[in-house]
């Protein structure tokens, strides 16, 4: 049984002693990541503890990614052939959606740039006014990611750039990052996490103690535990910030399916009554998801509306998982720093969840506390983490208060739900002047709050009058050039089979 001994309060003004011993708790996507980039890039000045348990299971549905993930890998020294080999990985563009503007609209959320900026205004303001003068086409015919995506196309290289994530099978990605993870030089212990010591001054953790009664002393503890959080809140009480009456879905139910055609290179999330589905599509089968919101859809229904709409034999059972959408109060509090659910999870709509694993690891890794934590350095790392969280939550939340649906229950609660105040003022000043202005610790480029909010029916009264500038015979050469350009590059590109199969 867990035990804990002292209060929630944070680090006190002073040093802890030299940070030299890590141990990382859970071997999920969160712990692997954390454990490989430590060791490959701090290794040298510490010593890496990975606990894993044998018999409780990772929640391996992350299988979705964004681009940044890229810039992970590199870091890393990641052989991305070799990964996306052991992973059965895909390349995704960006994702589609389905019914959520309303039944039968659909838009993509491509990573792409969409046109070209200039210094005052961003594309949209020329596309706007084009649109308001009767011409223009649509938005997302000015973007390659996208419509190479429509095609299911895709190549990239030195004279093709693209911008795409992946998808890949999460339990293969642990095992992977976990073989890179010990050649590295990290101790990989299996066992169960009994018990919790902490020092009873400080209220920090000492040791973890397993159910062998192997103990396992540390100076900075990771938890990567997940939903449970058995160090950051199980033993030290850190407290949860519940953000369910901002985002209604509460439960998931994931299956996986054989193949039925070409993998495509985009997630598909489809809306239904209740919330929305996931397609993944991996080299060698399909993932697929329900998210819904418990209140307006029992187990059952959701359990008919996920096997009714998939494609392909089923390859195991639909597995449930009840999740509440928020943050800990605290990613890093005394020595402990949480990682991955154990941290908090907002929602997978837009595949953030591992993007947050990434940042925050860099994010320690910078503000590594080698010499001993300081609350300025605790601080400092929870300042960051509540940005991006809170930037997260307003472009997730956007997508179900942004619609036209009240087709249900669930999506007339979605139309009246409260929404963070930062939100509103983005949805106005889009609304009203069509700006967007990023916040700090926004992991979305205005590109894709335009794609989202002008997909979701969300269209500007107005445009910057820079747009004006141009006449309408510059505006209309413009357009068809950048037109033609992406009708070029896409006619160009292989199928993302094609190039899939000769990629790898
Ligand atoms: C429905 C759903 C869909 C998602 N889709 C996406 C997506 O598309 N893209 C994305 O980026 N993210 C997605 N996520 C989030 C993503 O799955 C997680 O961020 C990621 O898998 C990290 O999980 P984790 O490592 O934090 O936790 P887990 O995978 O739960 O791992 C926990 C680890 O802790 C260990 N552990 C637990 N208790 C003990 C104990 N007592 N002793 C020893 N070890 C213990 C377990 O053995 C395990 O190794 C999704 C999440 C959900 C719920």
């Amino acid at each position: 049984m867990m035990s804990s001994d002292s209060d929630n309060s944070n680090t006190s003004g002073a040093k802890t002693s030299p940070v030299k011993r890590v141990v990382i708790a859970g071997g999920g996507t969160a712990g692997w990541m954390a454990a490989t980039a430590l060791s490959k890039l701090l290794g040298k000045s510490l010593s890496i503890t990975l606990v894993e348990s044998k018999d409780i299971g990772i929640v391996g549905v992350g299988e979705a990614t964004i681009p940044p993930i890229r810039t992970f890998h590199k870091l890393l020294g990641i052989d991305e052939k070799a990964f996306m080999r052991a992973t059965n990985a895909t390349f995704k563009l960006g994702i589609e959606f389905e019914n959520w503007r309303e039944q039968n609209h659909s838009y993509i959320h491509s990573f792409g740039v969409t046109g070209r900026e200039c210094w005052a205004g961003e594309f949209h303001h020329f596309w706007l006014r084009a649109k308001n003068l009767g011409f223009g086409g649509d938005f997302g015919d000015y973007c390659t990611e996208l419509k190479a995506a429509k095609e299911g196309k895709f190549a990239y290289g030195e004279r093709m750039p693209m911008n795409f994530a992946y998808h890949f099978d999460a339990v293969a990605y642990g095992r992977f990052l976990k073989g890179l993870a010990v050649e590295a030089g990290v101790t990989h212990i299996e066992g169960d996490i009994q018990h919790v010591s902490k020092c009873s001054q400080t209220g920090c953790i000492t040791s973890i103690k397993l159910s062998d009664d192997k103990e396992i002393a540390g100076d900075l503890f990771i938890d990567c535990t997940g939903f449970k959080g058995l160090l950051i809140e199980k033993a030290l009480h850190t407290g949860y910030e519940n953000w369910s009456h901002w985002l209604p879905c509460d439960s998931a139910l994931a299956v996986q399916t054989a193949s039925t055609g070409a993998p495509i290179p985009y997630t598909k999330s489809v809306a239904h009554t209740a919330g929305w589905r996931w397609k993944i599509p991996l080299q060698n089968r399909v993932g697929n998801g329900l998210v819904y919101c418990s209140n307006y859809m029992s187990d059952d229904e959701a359990k008919n509306t996920l096997l009714d709409a998939i494609e392909g034999d089923t390859l195991n059972e639909p597995r449930i998982i009840r999740f509440t959408p928020g943050k800990r109060r605290l990613g890093w509090n005394k020595n402990c720093v949480a990682l991955g659910l154990a941290s908090g999870f907002i929602e997978p709509l837009e595949s953030t969840s591992i993007h947050l694993i990434m940042t925050g690891i860099v994010r320690l890794m910078r503000l590594f506390p080698f010499d001993g934590i300081t609350q300025s350095t605790v601080d400092e790392y929870n300042n960051k983490y509540d940005s991006e969280m809170a930037a997260i939550l307003d472009f997730i939340v956007m997508h179900y208060k942004v619609t036209n649906r009240e087709d249900s229950p669930f999506w007339d609660h979605c139309k009246s739900m409260e929404i963070p105040p930062s939100l509103t003022h983005k949805i106005n000043l889009f609304k009203q002047t069509g700006r967007v202005f990023l916040d700090d610790g926004d992991i979305f480029r205005v590109d894709s709050w335009t794609q989202v909010m002008m997909g979701q029916g969300l269209l500007p009264q107005q445009y910057h009058r820079v747009a004006d500038e141009m006449s309408e015979t510059e505006l209309e050469r413009f357009l068809a050039g950048l037109k033609q350009q992406v009708d070029n590059q896409v006619s160009a590109l292989p199928s993302h089979h094609d190039f899939l199969e000769k990629y790898l």
